[in-house]
């Protein structure tokens, strides 16, 4: 069993970019997205990773393009094992459930945030200004408060890896009104879709990024999409106004780094057997809570 937490390398195929748990890779005409099971918290990745993490949020995003795809097209090519080169087949076995082959898009620059609740850094700004990316929000709200209406609040990749938040207008100014405009309508669209879902499914979908580029001129989903990686999912019956809500997967890990004398900076402590068996089941349990479907034989 390979180890799915170090870095992937690939026979025969170029890693293209690599990030905190994914890697990148050109297939030529197409692109491979790989997932790991590595987690992090307080931005830093732990040395031990949770099984299946990967394939959870990879098949995550695969249920997310098709239940969107009405509303906007996506770069989701395949996720199934047989339609990749046989070389992988053959040489990478542990791909298996945890990649995606994808249309190569000319990306925007912008990471498309919508937020549906107060929390985070959007509550901070919120308490310091009554607005969020100069959004001004109406008075007297609570943190993890349901706002009025979802906000869109985009963002760049800042040169440490941070995500900068900008104004609409630099948006504008960085990728030109039409298509600015555009990105928010469908950000704010799909987004509501997807709360509504898991909602109904006892899921709090509070905010999610979306990145998006251009095939032919047309907008196109891409990316990972609505996975707790890109959002924060919360459990409905766990939901409190006033607090920040335990999140629906990292809350054990969150909870056991606090009782560590560890000041939050790299390397990160290893993890529990029990603290790690406990997070593969919520992810697992996630995936099947939002898509009614089981991830055995993925
Ligand atoms: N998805 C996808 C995809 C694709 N389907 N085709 C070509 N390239 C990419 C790609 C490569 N890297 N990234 C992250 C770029 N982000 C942009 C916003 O800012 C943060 C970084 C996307």
């Amino acid at each position: 069993m390979s180890n799915t937490v170090t870095e992937v390398a690939l026979p025969g195929v170029q890693k293209v970019a690599s990030g905190k748990v994914r890697e990148i890779f050109d297939l030529g005409e197409h692109l491979l997205f790989v997932a790991s099971d590595r987690i992090s918290a307080f931005d830093v990745i732990m040395p031990t990773g949770i099984p299946n993490k990967g394939k959870v949020l990879t098949q995550l995003s695969k249920f997310w393009f098709g239940h969107l795809q009405d509303i906007v097209p996506h770069h989701l090519i395949s996720a199934d094992f047989d339609d990749l080169p046989s070389e992988l087949r053959e040489q990478a076995p542990f791909l298996r459930g945890r990649f995606m082959i994808v249309k190569k898009l000319e990306m925007f620059p912008v990471e498309c945030v919508v937020r549906g609740y107060l929390v985070g850094s959007g509550w901070r700004e919120y308490q310091e200004s009554g607005s969020v990316c100069g959004i001004p929000l109406p008075s007297g709200l609570a943190q993890a408060q349901k706002l009025p209406e979802p906000i869109f609040t985009p963002a760049i990749k800042a040169t440490d890896g941070h995500d900068e938040n900008i104004p609409f207008s630099k948006m504008i100014d960085m990728i030109g009104a039409e298509h600015a405009e555009a990105l928010r309508k469908v950000s704010i669209e799909i987004y509501q879709r997807a709360a509504e879902h898991a909602l109904k499914k006892g899921v709090v979908i509070a905010d999610t990024k979306f990145e998006f580029g251009l095939v032919d001129g047309r907008i196109v989903l891409g990316d990972e999409v609505l996975t707790p990686d890109s959002s924060r999912y919360w459990p409905l019956p766990e939901y409190r106004t006033g607090s920040n809500p335990p999140s629906y997967d990292k809350q054990f890990v969150r909870d056991y780094l606090e009782t560590l004398d560890w000041d939050k900076t790299p390397p990160g402590p290893e993890l529990p057997e029990q603290i790690v068996q406990g997070t593969a089941e919520r992810y697992s349990t996630c995936f099947e809570t939002i898509t009614g479907t089981s991830l055995k034989g993925v």
